[in-house]
């Protein structure tokens, strides 16, 4: 299974958000790092199947994803960072629904499904609640369960653990590391403790460019740690008279 990306490039109007990006994904945990406004979010949602580029291709086992269209979605789970659920469906009625529209399973498969995600994600109890009454971390619990649903070989999730409890947090990246051999994972997110030993592989993005693109290991032969790492690429994003310990 392979994602390749070949001289993405997305302009927004006068802005170029992504900048020639070229990347070859296979199985495993990719962490897309990034400061506010490096292209993380657009990069997945071109990902995800749901925004053009300007330029450039994306190819899904040597397939343009853009002509295998509905067909390429069904291989997405997608968290966006934001999203909204019927607020007067329950959560296992959303995850339900949801299940339907992504998969060719029969209802039978999604109810079995739907409840083994609420369970593995902790909202059993809560799921005949409305998800109109979800706390936010109930909410992202319940998005990081609808991109699970249907068993898509790549997940695309952007900024998965906002709202998330230190314990969920852990719990969470131990899920993703169950799934790492068999699907491609994407997780964007600003802060580099998230992907402390959950990525086995680095994207850094600077102002729409990919800056760095090795395996974990390989990316930690460059520096001490994470946090000097994240120096190396970003010193300039981080507020004078922060220490490099007041990095997240
Ligand atoms: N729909 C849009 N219209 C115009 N400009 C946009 C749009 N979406 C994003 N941008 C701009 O494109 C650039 C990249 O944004 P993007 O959301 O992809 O970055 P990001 O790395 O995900 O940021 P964050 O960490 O804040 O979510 C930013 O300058 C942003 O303002």
């Amino acid at each position: 299974m392979k994602l390749k990306i070949v001289g993405i490039t997305k302009k927004y109007h006068n802005l170029t958000a992504l900048d020639h990006i070229d990347l070859e994904l296979h199985n495993g945990i990719y962490g897309l790092i990034g400061p506010n406004g490096a292209g993380k979010s657009t990069l997945m949602r071109l990902l995800a199947g749901e925004l053009r580029p300007t330029s450039g291709n994306i190819f899904w086992n040597g397939k343009d994803i853009f002509k295998l269209d509905e067909k390429y979605k069904r291989y997405i789970g997608y968290l966006p960072q934001t999203f909204g659920f019927y607020k007067e469906f329950t959560g296992y009625e959303m995850l339900c629904y949801i299940g339907l529209l992504k998969s060719k399973d029969n209802i039978k498969k999604i109810r079995a499904q739907a409840k083994q995600l609420l369970n593995m994600l902790e909202l059993s109890d809560k799921a005949d609640a409305m998800t109109g009454k979800y706390s936010g971390g109930m909410k992202q619990r319940l998005g990081i369960a609808q991109a699970l649903i249907g068993n898509p070989r790549i997940l695309i999730m952007d900024e998965p653990t906002a709202g998330l409890d230190p314990m969920q947090r852990i719990y969470f990246k131990n899920l993703l590391k169950k799934y790492s051999s068999q699907k491609i994972i994407i997780v964007s997110t600003h802060i580099m403790s998230d992907v402390q030993e959950l990525a086995d592989h680095l994207i850094f993005l600077k102002k729409g460019r990919v800056v760095l693109d090795k395996s974990r290991d390989a990316a930690l032969e460059e520096s001490a740690d994470y946090e000097n790492l994240y120096m190396r690429y970003y010193a300039e994003n981080i507020p004078s008279g922060e220490t490099k310990h007041g990095i997240k």
